[in-house]
């Protein structure tokens, strides 16, 4: 079985205040990008070893510490799956704030369902991606979603962003989702974002904000320097993604984003979502 895991976009992120457990409680909004990585996920033979194969951009750590293969043993655990052979070809940039090791997982964990006829429900996969990272859950339903506590409980919103021309930056700073959370003061969220993200695109600049943004911009200012280039280019919104380092930017009513002078090395992202 062959799936092609996407990334998501964070359209506006509080971070609300710290959990019992040390994490974070946020609001945020959560889209599906079209950026994909290819999982293939196939029976392997009755006493093989299960293997993962990697290829694409490099993922530090051992191919059993990835997060496919940690999907595979969570259900292998509780439902004798036997082996499987999977190959992940990793596009995704890593630690961009595109939740794609997250999306990797959740797409694990619905094929083996599929492959291996275990009929689970998206309730029970949204309790085996909880187990595997915050982010996982949403890729289970995979639609634009007002997520909070800790990104992983969803409310339905009515937002509908086909079609509109988006670039996504990532200039190849690895940042770490641990600390930037530490850098980040909680506050109460400034705006509601349901309400926030109803009004036209165009207000969005004024009242959808990300908290990572502000925290990392000191650190690495080529995030700013980013998001400048793209609402000089035309970007009705342009932000941080997630944790970042990935930003992008949203121009409705073009057909594709305009060209950036941007440094070879970093990686870009256009098309429409
Ligand atoms: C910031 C967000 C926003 O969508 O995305 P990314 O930027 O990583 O894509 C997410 O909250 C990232 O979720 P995810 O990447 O799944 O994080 P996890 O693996 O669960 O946790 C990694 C680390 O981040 C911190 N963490 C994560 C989620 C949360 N609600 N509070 C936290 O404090 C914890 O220090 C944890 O050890
Ligand atoms: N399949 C995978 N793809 C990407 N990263 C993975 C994967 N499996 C485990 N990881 C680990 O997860 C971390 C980053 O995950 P990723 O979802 O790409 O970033 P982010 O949380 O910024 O969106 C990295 O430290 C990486 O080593």
């Amino acid at each position: 079985m062959l799936v092609f895991p996407n990334a998501k976009l964070n359209l506006g992120l509080y971070v609300t205040g710290v959990r019992p457990d040390g994490f974070r409680n946020l609001e945020s909004v959560f889209v599906p990008l079209p950026w994909c990585d290819a999982l293939e996920v196939l029976p392997a033979a009755d006493h093989a070893e299960s293997t993962l194969t990697l290829t694409g951009i490099p993922i530090p750590g051992d191919p059993t510490t990835n997060l496919c293969y940690r999907a595979y043993e969570l259900l292998r655990a509780d439902f004798n799956l036997p082996p499987v052979r999977q190959h992940l070809h990793k596009v995704v940039p890593i630690g961009a704030g595109l939740g794609g090791g997250s999306a990797d997982a959740a797409f694990a964990l619905r094929a083996l369902s599929e492959l291996f006829e275990l009929k689970l429900t998206s309730e029970t996969l949204i309790g085996y991606a909880r187990r595997l990272g915050s982010d996982c859950a949403f890729f289970v339903a995979n639609k634009p979603v007002f997520a909070y506590e800790k990104g992983d409980v969803f409310e339905d919103i009515s937002l509908d962003l086909t079609g509109t021309a988006c670039k996504v930056v990532y200039p190849g700073l690895h940042i770490s989702t641990a600390e930037a959370y530490a850098r980040v003061q909680p506050q109460p969220p400034r705006h509601d974002l349901r309400s926030a993200l109803s009004q036209p695109l165009e207000t969005w600049r004024e009242t959808v904000s990300n908290d990572f943004e502000d925290a990392l911009t000191p650190t690495y200012p080529v995030l700013r320097e980013i998001k400048q280039q793209l609402y000089a280019a035309g970007a009705a919104y342009a932000s941080l993604s997630g944790s970042g380092s990935a930003v992008y930017g949203l121009f409705p009513g073009l057909e594709l984003p305009p060209n950036l002078a941007l440094p070879a090395e970093y990686l870009v992202w256009d098309g429409r979502l």
